[in-house]
C-alpha cells in the first residue's frame, strides 16, 4: 500500500501504490508530488529541473502555501510549510480503497498556529487542512499550489472563473482569452470569490481531460504560469516547461485571510477528479 522511500539528499517519500491511483508523497511539506489514477496519464507536473534537497521547495505537485500565502519580507514565499518536515500521523486504506493519510505540523515556535493535513488518495483526489491557533491569534493566508499538467497551456481553458473579480499580479499582464480564461502565456491572478465553495474546470484538449476542482470553506482561486520568460528566469524550472502545467490553486488569499483566536480552528478543503473529455461536463 505505501512504502517508505529516503532519498540520497534526505528527503524522506511515502509511494503509494493501489489499484485505485498511484501517488507520492514528500514528508517535506506534506507535499505531493506525483497522483496518477487508474486509467490516466499524470495528473500533476513536476519541474524535471526541480530541487529535492531540504530546505527548498519542490517546484511542482502540491505545495502547501501555509500560514501564509505569498511573499513575505525576511520570511520564505508561501510561509513556512513547504519547507519543514511533517509528521505522518496516521496511514489507513478505507473500505472503498481509498489510501487515507494523515499528516501534522507544529512549529516549534508557538505562536505559529498548528497544522494537520487529511489526504484521501483514490481515483479521487481529497486534501483537507486543519490550521489551530494555539497561544496566539492568527490572520491565516494558505494554498494548495496545484501544479497541474497539461499538453499545452494554449490548448487549455479554465470554467468557473467568469464574471469572478480578480487581481492581477503579473508585472506585465499580457490579454488572454476570456469566458472560459484561455490562458496564452504569463499570467498571475488571484480571484476573489463571493462564497467559500465551487468548482473550476480544467479543460485540456490536447490531453482530452478535464480535471475539477471542487473547494470548500476557500475564497480565492489563483491562476499562475510565469511563461516562457518568467519559466527560463527560474532555475527550478527552465523555458522549455512553461506550457507544460498550470496552476489552479484552491485557498484562501489576501483580502481573503482567516482570523483566528487560539484554540479556533478553520479547515481548507479540496476534492480533485480527473475525466477523458467526453465524459466531462461543464461545471455550471
Ligand atoms: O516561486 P514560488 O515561491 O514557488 O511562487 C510561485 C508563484 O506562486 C503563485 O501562487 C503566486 O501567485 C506567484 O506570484 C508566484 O510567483
Amino acid at each position: 500500500m505505501t512504502v517508505r522511500r529516503t532519498t540520497n539528499q534526505g528527503l524522506s517519500f511515502l509511494d503509494v501504490t493501489t489499484p485505485l491511483c498511484t501517488a507520492s508523497l514528500c514528508l517535506q511539506g506534506a507535499h505531493l508530488t506525483s497522483w496518477k489514477p487508474a486509467g490516466h496519464e499524470e495528473c500533476l507536473f513536476l519541474s524535471p529541473n526541480a530541487a529535492f534537497v531540504p530546505g527548498k521547495a519542490i517546484r511542482g505537485g502540491i505545495p502547501v502555501c501555509w500560514p501564509w500565502f505569498g511573499p513575505r519580507e525576511g520570511a520564505p514565499s508561501h510561509g513556512i510549510a513547504r519547507t519543514s518536515e511533517w509528521r505522518l500521523h496516521h496511514q489507513e486504506m478505507d473500505k472503498c480503497g481509498n489510501v487515507l493519510l494523515s499528516l501534522a505540523f507544529y512549529p516549534e515556535d508557538e505562536s505559529y498556529p498548528a497544522a494537520i493535513l487529511r489526504l484521501t488518495l483514490g481515483r479521487t483526489l481529497a486534501m483537507r487542512l486543519e490550521t489551530t491557533a494555539r497561544t496566539q491569534p492568527c490572520k491565516l493566508t494558505e494554498a494548495f499550489h496545484n501544479y497541474f499538467a497539461v499538453g499545452n497551456l494554449t490548448k487549455c481553458r479554465v470554467h468557473g472563473l467568469e464574471d469572478i473579480p480578480f487581481r492581477e499580479e503579473a508585472a506585465q499582464p499580457m490579454k488572454h482569452g476570456e469566458r472560459p480564461l484561455t490562458p496564452l502565456g504569463c499570467l498571475d491572478r488571484v480571484y476573489n470569490f463571493p462564497s467559500c465553495s465551487g468548482k473550476t474546470m480544467l479543460e485540456d484538449l490536447m490531453l482530452n481531460r478535464a480535471i475539477t476542482v471542487e473547494r470548500n470553506h476557500a475564497s480565492s482561486v489563483i491562476v499562475w504560469n510565469p511563461g516562457q520568460q518568467g519559466a527560463k528566469n527560474m532555475a527550478d524550472l527552465g523555458a522549455e516547461s512553461w506550457n507544460k502545467f498550470l496552476c489552479i490553486e484552491t485557498g484562501n488569499a489576501e483580502p481573503r485571510s482567516i482570523s483566528l483566536a487560539p484554540g479556533q480552528t478553520h479547515t481548507l478543503y479540496q476534492k480533485i477528479s480527473v475525466r477523458h473529455m467526453e465524459e466531462a461536463c461543464s461545471p455550471r
